[in-house]
């Protein structure tokens, strides 16, 4: 089946989970959206879906992605795409570096890659911007090039950690627009951690709270 699943994923940061086990199932081209208090453990919960549980933590449960257990794969075999909320470019590599770095590898020769780089930037409305360094961008323009490098890579899924919490709120609604219009399209599973209404209210799949 096709789709993200989550089979009584929990996390422990020493004895006691950090909340209820939790089960669910993201079909594809929609967003799920997690919502729950401070603390609860809901980056963490990212993390171990992209495969980047930090030391301290231990989960139980089984990650399942387009029918497959994940749960134990290194996260570079899993193909699940993460955006956080810094949307940090490396700031040593130009923007096209940058998108360059998520490409995915089946895209192959330098004037193939350059095109998909370009296609790509034009489409974040960043023609022309392959060459800037990414602390001349402002910082809608560096979360734009963010969401393309992270969709460059071809994920299977995505995940997106409060994606648009550093922005104001007229950048944010924009931010907001532009992403769930690029991956609309994309017919891949995506989570959504935030505790904002309007990214809920824009998500078009179920909240799910995080309890204890
Ligand atoms: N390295 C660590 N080892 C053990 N516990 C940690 C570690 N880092 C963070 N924690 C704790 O793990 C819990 C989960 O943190 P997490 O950042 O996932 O929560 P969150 O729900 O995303 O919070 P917020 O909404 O404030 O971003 C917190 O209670 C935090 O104090």
């Amino acid at each position: 089946m096709r789709g993200l699943e989550l089979n009584s994923v929990t996390i422990h940061a020493g004895e006691a989970p950090l909340f209820a086990p939790l089960t669910l199932t993201v079909p594809p081209s929609t967003v799920t959206t997690i919502v729950g208090p401070s603390g609860i453990g809901k980056s963490t919960l990212m993390d171990f879906i992209g495969g980047h549980l930090a030391r301290g933590f231990h989960a139980t449960g089984t990650v399942i992605l387009d029918g497959q257990d994940v749960t134990r794969l290194p996260a570079e075999a899993r193909r699940i795409g993460i955006l956080f909320q810094d949307a940090a470019l490396f700031p040593h590599l130009s923007v096209g570096d940058n998108l360059a770095f998520g490409l995915a590898s089946h895209v192959r020769g330098r004037a193939m890659r350059r095109a998909s780089i370009e296609t790509a930037l034009d489409k974040a409305g960043l023609a022309g911007f392959a060459d800037r360094d990414p602390a001349t961008l402002s910082g809608g323009q560096r979360a734009r090039a963010a969401l393309m490098r992270t969709l460059l890579a071809e994920p299977c899924a995505l995940l997106l950690d409060e994606p648009f919490s550093k922005l104001d709120p007229d950048l944010r609604a924009d931010l907001r627009r532009f992403v769930f219009d690029h991956i609309r399209d994309r017919d891949i599973p995506v989570l959504m951690v935030t505790h904002d209404e309007a990214d809920a209210a824009a998500a078009d799949g179920p909240v799910i709270p995080l309890g204890g």
